[in-house]
């Protein structure tokens, strides 16, 4: 076992260490290993804290879960959420908390935040004003038994896949331990095609969640990324309707909807000094800086081989076949 593997496994207790011995394992992307748990891949650290949750937690009927695919607009979902959900609390957008805080502090994840042991929030729970808000990028079927039992809602948001894979193979690099060797495109692109890619396989973890939301379509709303950019005003009226916060004509006279949308805008939330200069997470610290990018639809074409988007469209083509579901690659207000 080398140094880095046994930092990580030093932060499982006993029990989990057997769990995780006892699994497939490939190498991971920013940790040792990734293991196959429950179907999708992992990293150790996760696996404990998505079976904390699973064992733990206990939804309230008016919990909200921000679920995604990681890097594929969960920071935008969250920012958009909390605004909308909570505009009766901070109506004026002068003092609004997402201009001091980060999304992901605001609508804290089950795995990295709550039921992590380096940052260990469930002490938190109790204190947590309803509706709650939480984030998560554990797959539908690893959610713990009572968000689905209970009344809570759950929103979606994916993004078509080579988009996600290039935001993530970038936001990887930034955040790597710095005795990690970086992870070349070609590496980490074989892997994704494999499914080995944490939370992963992407195209299982989305299909999980739009099986749902066609069976549940009132627990489940099912977003993605390039239909928001779109028609931004359309689908926050649609988040409102489904969370059960719609606007009033007043507000939407008024010019609440705008002001949300601007406030949660990329341009705007990429400036303001905690997502220039904070950070968050206890044993990794991420730079906020890091959520923020591009935020382009299509960027990936800057970066992928014609071979490589002929391997992945077919993939995508086959996992994603007799399902309904496809997704928009390029930015069609820059096709010429
Ligand atoms: N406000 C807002 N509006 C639109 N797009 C945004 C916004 N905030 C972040 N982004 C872009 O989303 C990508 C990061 O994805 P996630 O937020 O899902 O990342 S994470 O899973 O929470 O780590 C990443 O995309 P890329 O730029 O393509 O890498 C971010 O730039």
């Amino acid at each position: 076992m080398d140094e880095q593997e046994a930092s990580e496994e030093n932060k499982l207790s006993q029990d989990y260490k057997e769990l995780i011995i006892s699994l497939p394992r490939e190498k991971g992307w920013i940790t040792p290993y990734l293991y196959l748990f429950q179907g999708f891949w992992h990293s150790s650290t996760e696996i404990q804290a998505i079976s904390t949750f699973q064992n733990h937690f206990q939804a309230k009927d008016s919990d909200i879960v921000v679920a995604s695919v990681p890097k594929s607009g969960t920071t935008w979902l969250k920012a958009l959420t909390f605004a909308i959900v909570k505009r009766q609390y901070f109506p004026s957008l002068e003092n609004h908390p997402l201009l001091v805080f980060n999304p992901h502090e605001l609508v804290p994840p089950f795995e990295f935040v709550i039921y992590d042991e380096t940052n260990w929030q469930v002490h938190e729970l109790p204190k947590m004003p309803e509706p709650r808000l939480f984030g998560t990028h554990v797959p539908f079927t690893s959610l713990a038994k009572s968000i689905k039992e209970s009344n809570s809602k759950i929103i979606y948001i994916c993004r078509n896949l080579f988009d996600t894979f290039i935001s993530t193979w970038a936001f990887v690099n930034k955040i790597m331990p710095e005795f990690f060797p970086a992870l070349p495109l070609e590496e980490a692109f074989e892997r994704y095609c494999k499914g080995i890619i944490g939370f992963g396989p992407s195209w299982n973890h989305i299909l999980g969640y739009w099986r749902e939301s066609i069976a549940r379509p009132e627990k489940v709303l099912f977003l993605k990324y390039e239909d928001i950019k779109e028609d931004v005003v359309f689908n926050v009226k649609k988040i409102a309707e489904f969370l059960g916060y719609p606007f009033t004509e007043e507000e939407e006279s008024s010019g609440a909807i705008k002001n949300i949308i601007k406030l949660c805008s990329f341009e705007n939330m990429k400036e303001l000094k905690v997502n220039k200069c904070g950070t968050m997470g206890k044993g990794r610290v991420v730079e906020n800086k890091h959520f923020f990018r591009k935020a382009e639809i299509g960027d990936w074409v800057n970066y992928l081989s014609p071979s490589m988007v002929e391997k992945l469209s077919k993939i995508i083509e086959e996992k994603l076949s007799g399902s309904d579901l496809s997704f928009r690659v390029y930015d069609l207000n820059n096709c010429t």
